[in-house]
C-alpha cells in the first residue's frame, strides 16, 4: 500500500514551516495530477495553469525546470508502484513571512510536492455514471479569485462533509443566485438541444485543467461550447451532463439527487477523444 509522501522545496522532509504563508493564510495555489507509468499527465497544461494561477495573486511561479528537477529527486524514492500509478499534487505558497497579512516584499515562494495513491475508483462509476447531491453550501462571488485553484477551499470542504449518503459520488455546487457552478471535486458540462455549455466562472468555482483540454478538444472541432450561466432546470432538461476533472477524467452524472436524469455515452465519447486512460 503506497503511502502519501511529501517533498518541500526538493527536500524530503517531515513538514513547513508555521509561518509558511499557504499553512497560515491559504495564501497559494495547487494543482492535482495523475502520475501514470512514470510520466505526468498533462504536464504543461498543468504547469501554465500554475503559472497564471501565480501570476493573479503576485506570486513567481517556480520554473518548470526547479519543479521537474524537484520531481525526478523526489521520485528517486519511490517504489514502483508509486511511479506506474500515482496522484502529483503541487502546491506553490508565497513562501515565509512574519505574522499579518502584508505580503513580503520579497519571499520564495515554497514548493510542496505530495505523492498519493490513484482512488481506487469502482468501475461502475465510468459504466453507469454517478449520483451528484445538491449542496446546501453556496460559493460565494470573488472576481479576483474567480478560476483559480488557491488554497482557500473552506468552501468545498463544507460542501463535501455534506456527503453523507454513499449512494453519493459528489456534490453540486450552486452560488447564492442559484447558478449551477461545478462539482465539489471537478468542473461540469452539460449537452441540452443540440449545444455544449459549461458554467462561466467570472464570480467564481476553479477552472480545472480537464475543463480547458474539453474546451481545446471542441475548439479543434469548430464546435463552439457555449461558457454560460446555467441554472437547476438546465441541468435537468440537458440531454446529458458531465463532470471533470484530472483525476477521475470524465464521468456521466445519472442522478441529481433522487432524480434521474437524461443519459447517454459522452462522458465515453469525451473520455476517448481526450485519450483519459482510466486507472
Ligand atoms: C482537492 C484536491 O483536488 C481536487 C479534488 C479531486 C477529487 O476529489 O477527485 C481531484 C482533483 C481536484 N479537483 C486535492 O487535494 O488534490
Amino acid at each position: 500500500m503506497t503511502t502519501v509522501r511529501y517533498c518541500v522545496n526538493g527536500k524530503l522532509v517531515n513538514g513547513i514551516a508555521p509561518t509558511n504563508r499557504g499553512f497560515a493564510y491559504g495564501d497559494g495555489v495547487f494543482r492535482t495530477m495523475r502520475l501514470l507509468n512514470g510520466e505526468l499527465q498533462d504536464w504543461p497544461l498543468h504547469y501554465q495553469t500554475l503559472v497564471a494561477d501565480c501570476s493573479k495573486i503576485q506570486i513567481v511561479c517556480p520554473s518548470a525546470e526547479l519543479l521537474m528537477q524537484e520531481f525526478k529527486y523526489f521520485m528517486a524514492s519511490a517504489s514502483e508502484a508509486e511511479v506506474q500509478f500515482s496522484i502529483l499534487k503541487i502546491i506553490i505558497t508565497r513562501g515565509e513571512g512574519a505574522r499579518g497579512y502584508a505580503p513580503p516584499a520579497v519571499s520564495e515562494p515554497t514548493r510542496v510536492l505530495i505523492l498519493s495513491p490513484l482512488p481506487a475508483y469502482p468501475a461502475e462509476i465510468y459504466a453507469q455514471g454517478i449520483a451528484l447531491y445538491t449542496c446546501q453550501t453556496r460559493l460565494a462571488h470573488q472576481p479576483l479569485l474567480a478560476g483559480i485553484k488557491h488554497l482557500n477551499r473552506l468552501e468545498n470542504v463544507l460542501a463535501r462533509a455534506e456527503l453523507k449518503d454513499p449512494r453519493f459520488f459528489d456534490g453540486l455546487l450552486r452560488d447564492y443566485d442559484d447558478h449551477v457552478i461545478e462539482a465539489v471535486s471537478g468542473n461540469l458540462f452539460i449537452r441540452k438541444d443540440g449545444l455544449v455549455m459549461t458554467p462561466v466562472l467570472e464570480s467564481c468555482g476553479v477552472a480545472g485543467v480537464m475543463r480547458q483540454k474539453i474546451l481545446d478538444w471542441y475548439k479543434t472541432q469548430r464546435q463552439t461550447v457555449l461558457v454560460t450561466t446555467l441554472t437547476m432546470q438546465d441541468l435537468l432538461s440537458a440531454e446529458a451532463i458531465v463532470i471533470v476533472n484530472s483525476v477521475y477524467g470524465v464521468l456521466q452524472v445519472s442522478h441529481i439527487d433522487e432524480q434521474a436524469v437524461s443519459t447517454n455515452h459522452w462522458a465515453k465519447e469525451l473520455r476517448s477523444q481526450l485519450h483519459y486512460v482510466t486507472h
